[in-house]
């Protein structure tokens, strides 16, 4: 698969860490910066991020800063991206099974490396279940895929 990653400062020894490990299961990584931890603001991350994913460039993307929250609000200010701020791998799995989030939102000052691996194992393994999700997924934002 072709997936996009950027971070914020808090989130950059996390990406680095992430790239390599996505990279390892097979996949191409694009990384959207920023390309040192010198402090930044996450919306200039996560927004050209949103943007290829929205285009279709991606199949999927992670987004890391201090907390999720701020990079998990920017992502999700665009048509068509459903991005989930996950915690712990069965979060990461539901986020793709029930709500076919298209972007994965981590806290790095909030959880262990290998969790977050564990994370990002999970939300790009897993895949979309339909059914009955399928009609509440599009009533998040009806006609934006
Ligand atoms: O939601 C925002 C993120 O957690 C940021 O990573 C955080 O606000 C950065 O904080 P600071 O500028 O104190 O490193």
């Amino acid at each position: 698969m072709k997936i996009a990653i950027g971070s914020d400062h808090a989130g950059f020894d996390l990406k680095e860490s992430l790239k390599k490990y996505i990279e390892s299961m097979g996949n191409e990584v694009t990384d959207f910066g920023p390309e040192t931890d010198a402090r930044t603001d996450y919306p200039d991350y996560a927004h050209p991020v949103a943007e290829a994913v929205q285009k279709g460039e991606f199949d999927l993307a992670v987004l890391i800063c201090g907390s999720g929250n701020g990079i998990n609000m920017s992502a999700n200010k665009h048509q068509g991206i459903r991005a989930a701020l996950c915690w712990e791998p069965e979060l990461a799995a539901l986020a793709r099974q029930h709500n076919n989030a298209n972007v994965l939102s981590l806290p790095a000052r909030f959880i262990e490396e290998q969790t977050a691996k564990d994370c990002v194992k999970a939300f790009l393994t897993n895949e979309f279940e339909g059914g009955r999700h399928a009609a509440r997924v599009e009533k998040i934002a009806p006609g934006s895929d």
